[in-house]
C-alpha cells in the first residue's frame, strides 16, 4: 500500500487566521504534519509527502516527498491513475490520528474506504479500486460517494473519532488540547491556548499564563 500525505506548504491553515499570524500556522501546520507522519510510520507503513512546495529548509521530514503545486485532487488523482496497488491518503491535519487508528483504516475492507471529516470532508481514504479518482473540497465526502456509486465500487464509512478530527478552525483546537498527545497539542499549549469554559460549549482562549491543563 502506498500512504500519501498531502501537505499545503505554500499558505496552510488559513482558517485559523483569527487565531494564528502566519508564521504561527505554518509551524502549528508543520507540528501536526510531524504527528500525522509519525502515526502512519508507527501504524507499519512508509508515508509519502506530497507537497505543494518544497518544505522549509528546517523541517526535516525524514520521508519521501514529491513536490506537485497543482490543487489537491488533481495531484492525488495522478496517483491513483498510475498506481498498481491500494494507495491511501491521509490528510496532514488529522493531529488526534494514533497508529492503530490508522493501523485499523488501512486493515478496513472495501473498494474504496473513506474517513468522514468535520463538516462534510474526507480525511482519510483506502482506495482499492483502479477508476476511483478524488474530488475534494466542499462536501467532499457525499462527492467521493457518488463517485464511488458512478463506477461500481464498494464505498465504505470508517467510524473513528479520532481520524474524523482535522483540525481547521478555532473550534477544533477545543479537541486538540483536550484528546491531543503529539508536537501539535504541544505546541497549541506552549502558545497559550487553554480551554475555556463559558457555559455553551467549549471553546478555546489564548493567554499568556503557564499553567498547563493537558490532560497527563
Ligand atoms: N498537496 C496538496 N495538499 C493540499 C492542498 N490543499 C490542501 N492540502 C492539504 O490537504 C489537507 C486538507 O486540506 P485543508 O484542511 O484545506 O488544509 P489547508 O489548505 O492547510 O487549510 P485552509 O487553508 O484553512 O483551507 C491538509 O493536509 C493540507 O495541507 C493542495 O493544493 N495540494
Ligand atoms: C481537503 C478538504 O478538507 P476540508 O477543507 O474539508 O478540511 C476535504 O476534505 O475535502
Amino acid at each position: 500500500m502506498r500512504v500519501l500525505v498531502p501537505f499545503d506548504a505554500s499558505e496552510p491553515k488559513t482558517r485559523l487566521s483569527d487565531v494564528l499570524d502566519r508564521r504561527e500556522r505554518a509551524e502549528f501546520a508543520y507540528a501536526m504534519l510531524e504527528d500525522v507522519l509519525s502515526a502512519v510510520r508507527e501504524s507499519g507503513e512508509e508515508p509519502e509527502l506530497l507537497a505543494t512546495a518544497p518544505l522549509a529548509d528546517e523541517r526535516d521530514v525524514t520521508v519521501p516527498v514529491t513536490v506537485d503545486d497543482r490543487p489537491l485532487s488533481p495531484a492525488i488523482n495522478d496517483v491513483l491513475a498510475g498506481a498498481d496497488e491500494p494507495v491511501a491518503v491521509v490528510m496532514a491535519d488529522l493531529a488526534l490520528a494514533r497508529p492503530a487508528d490508522l493501523h485499523r483504516l488501512f486493515d478496513a475492507d472495501g473498494e474504496v474506504v473513506a474517513v468522514p471529516g468535520r463538516g462534510g470532508g474526507t480525511n482519510a481514504l483506502v482506495v482499492r479500486h483502479p477508476e476511483f479518482r478524488v474530488d475534494y473540497h466542499g462536501v467532499s465526502f457525499r462527492d467521493h460517494r457518488k463517485v464511488a456509486a458512478r463506477i461500481g465500487a464498494a464505498f465504505s464509512v470508517f467510524d473513528s473519532h479520532r481520524l474524523a478530527t482535522d483540525i481547521d478552525e478555532r473550534s477544533d483546537l477545543v479537541e486538540l488540547l483536550l484528546h491531543g498527545a503529539g508536537h501539535a497539542a504541544d505546541w497549541l499549549d506552549a502558545a497559550g491556548f487553554r480551554l475555556a469554559e463559558t457555559g455553551g460549549r467549549v471553546t478555546v482562549q489564548r493567554t499568556d499564563d503557564s499553567d498547563s491543563e493537558r490532560l497527563k
